[in-house]
């Protein structure tokens, strides 16, 4: 069995949208990661969080309605809080599923800030949407309050800046762990943005795109293989068009090709492939999937699944 090193994004069907679906979908989520680990797979898990962050943002400033004193909640106190509720529910139920298949390998946690640029002009146009669909009152009452909101459909979502992630600040715990044959849940929703000032880290106003972080974890852990599960088996040109192809096996060439003449939707697909080709580029024989969570095994053995190489 071939044993590689591979740093695992999961996107929001691994870990669905609420308590009660997070709770569910992680069980899932975890019967499959224990599989890869069956297979040789030395893993670090990255995770999405925008429905998450966005509960949490909202129960926050629920809460302070009712205490004078109260402070608005900053995004990255409540990115730092998604990754602990995640984390929780995903360590255990790993945990779980692999003391059923016989495997004593610790899982744990790490509660990780990355890095972002103040003037990364992300800052100036907010794109990242989080939370759950509002209506018009509610949009109007976060824009009140300062927040940005976007219609969707027949609804309102919060975005928030979603600056590109820079250094991850816990990567020697995380690669101290690794080496030690251990399980790492990090860099969960893209990680804690913080900005450098001096000795000190600051939080940020933002929620790093989780598949630019996690191409940078691919790279600094040097993994073999970025596998990023989401929610479609294969990436397609003409997307939801009469034309639309599948694409199995591509090079970075022609991902960029396909980058350039605009074949993935921004804030969906594109960060995945960008991620994608930007870890591929760092060195000879690495190799980025991108796949459905339900396909992940079969994916991982390369009998399906998107492929940059
Ligand atoms: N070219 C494309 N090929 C396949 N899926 C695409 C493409 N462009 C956009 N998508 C959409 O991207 C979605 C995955 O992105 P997203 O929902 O942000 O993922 P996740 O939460 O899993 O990280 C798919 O469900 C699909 O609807
Ligand atoms: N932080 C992040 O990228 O979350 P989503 O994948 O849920 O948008």
């Amino acid at each position: 069995m071939e044993k590689k090193k591979v740093v695992i994004a999961l996107g929001h069907r691994a870990l669905g949208n609420t308590l009660p679906e997070q709770k569910e979908a992680t069980k899932r989520t975890a019967k499959i990661i224990a599989q890869l680990v069956k297979e040789g797979a030395e893993v670090v898990i990255s995770h999405s969080n925008a429905p998450q962050v966005g509960m949490i943002h909202m129960a926050m400033n629920e809460f302070g309605k009712y205490h004078p004193d109260y402070t608005y909640a900053p995004m990255s106190v409540c990115s730092a809080m998604s990754q602990g509720y995640i984390g929780y529910d995903l360590q255990n139920a790993i945990r779980a599923e692999l003391m059923k298949e016989g495997i004593y390998k610790p899982v744990s946690t790490i509660l990780t800030q990355v890095t972002v640029d103040t003037y990364d002009e992300a800052f100036a146009e907010p794109v990242k949407v989080i939370g759950r669909v509002l209506n018009e009152q509610e949009a109007e009452e976060e824009e009140n309050k300062g927040n940005y909101v976007t219609k969707i459909g027949d609804g309102y979502r919060r975005i928030v800046a979603a600056p590109k992630p820079q250094k991850i600040v816990e990567i020697d715990a995380i690669r101290a762990l690794l080496d030690a044959g251990q399980i790492v849940i990090a860099c969960g929703g893209g990680g804690i943005p913080v900005l450098e000032q001096g000795t000190e880290l600051k939080g940020a106003s933002a929620v790093i795109e989780k598949d630019y972080t996690s191409g940078r974890l691919a790279e600094q852990l040097d993994a073999d293989e970025l596998l990023i599960l989401t929610s479609v088996e294969k990436v397609s040109v003409n997307f939801h068009k009469q034309d639309e192809e599948e694409l199995g096996e591509i090079s970075v060439a022609q991902a960029k090709e396909y980058m350039a003449e605009g074949q993935f939707e921004a804030n969906t697909m594109l960060p995945k492939i960008q991620a994608s080709v930007e870890f591929v580029e760092q060195g000879e024989g690495k190799k980025a999937v991108i796949t459905s969570i339900d396909k992940a095994v079969d994916a991982y053995l390369g009998r399906t699944g998107t492929v940059i190489c």
